[in-house]
């Protein structure tokens, strides 16, 4: 088995430099030969994931934050030749927990391209071109998500919330134009969010009861509320149990398009584009190591 490990040495605070002896250690000690590259920044990150499926590795393991899965993400899927490993060294690690690996323990995650188990599980794809693992959100999320990239400090997962806090200030409700399988409605919102597995921003659970292998997606619109009741809401999104407040409407669909004046649509963390966005839900677009259990 070839693998291609690529690694942001520079994740998680300089964790994946910190535990990257222990995973190559973990490798080895499974009989499991690895090339390993250590990107410099994000474009050699992307020439290196590439450069893995284009030369036939069975396996490209990336290791980092929701960054660098998304790199891994869009380099594996659409094909069957090269599965992906994820090995968690970020502070969100959203795509890690929301297949059930274990976000925090990246030797652990390593461990599982001998011990786990290859399942095939969906994508959503935006319009035609980038591959998203977990969420895209649009609306306040997608604000914060923006102030949170923005921010020098603090590196860490609280970035998110205090993000959350600054956008609270300014934020108010969006004109969407929303198409859930062909059903067009025009709403005001605070924001869309089309989730394959159920969390952002390191475990805020915005579609809960998202399942990578329905072939659909999750999708959670928060109508207009009160400043103060969307900061009351924030905090019950780590638990999940904000949905069960009125203003809070879920639903699913394959296909998901999401337009209005000046949204903008952030993937795995990442931005993607201006609206309009179209997300479809390819299923069983990527083969991905998951514990034997999940
Ligand atoms: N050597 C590198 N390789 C890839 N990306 C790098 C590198 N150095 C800095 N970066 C930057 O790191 C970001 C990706 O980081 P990644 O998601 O892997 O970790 P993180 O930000 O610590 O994790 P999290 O998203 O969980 O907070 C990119 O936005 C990129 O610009």
């Amino acid at each position: 088995m070839r693998v291609t490990l690529v690694v942001n040495p520079s994740s998680g605070k300089g964790r994946a430099q910190e535990m990257l002896p222990q995973v190559a250690g973990r490798l080895r000690d499974d009989g499991i030969e690895t090339e390993i590259l250590l990107s410099r920044d994000f474009d050699e990150a992307i020439a290196m994931t590439r450069g893995a499926v284009d030369g036939e590795s069975d396996v490209l393991a990336v290791m980092g934050g929701d960054g660098m899965m998304h790199l891994g993400v869009n380099a594996c899927a659409g094909q069957d030749r090269t599965a992906l490993a994820l090995i968690p060294a970020g502070t969100g690690n959203d795509l890690c927990r929301g297949l059930g690996l274990p976000p925090f323990d990246p030797v652990a995650a390593a461990a599982l391209i001998a011990g786990g188990k290859l399942r095939r599980v969906d994508l959503g794809r935006i319009n035609g071109d980038r591959w998203i693992g977990t969420v895209t959100a649009t609306g306040f999320d997608a604000m914060v998500n923006h102030r949170a990239n923005l921010m020098p400090w603090p590196k860490g997962g609280l970035r998110y919330p205090l993000a959350a806090l600054a956008e609270l200030r300014v934020f108010s409700p969006l004109s969407f134009r929303l198409t859930l399988d062909g059903q067009a409605r025009d709403l005001d919102a605070m924001l869309i969010a089309v989730g394959n597995t159920s969390s952002y921003g390191g475990g805020m659970k915005i579609c809960p009861q998202a399942d990578p292998t329905d072939g659909r997606l999750d999708v959670t619109v928060i109508h207009p509320v009160s400043r103060s009741k969307l900061l009351r809401l924030l905090p019950q999104m780590y638990s999940g149990r904000f949905v069960r407040d009125p203003a809070v409407e879920l639903t699913r669909a394959a296909e998901v398009s999401v337009e209005g004046p000046g949204l903008v649509g952030y993937g795995d963390g990442e931005l993607i584009a201006a609206a309009p966005l179209h997300i479809r839900c390819e299923p069983g677009a990527l083969g991905v190591f998951v514990p034997s259990i999940a």
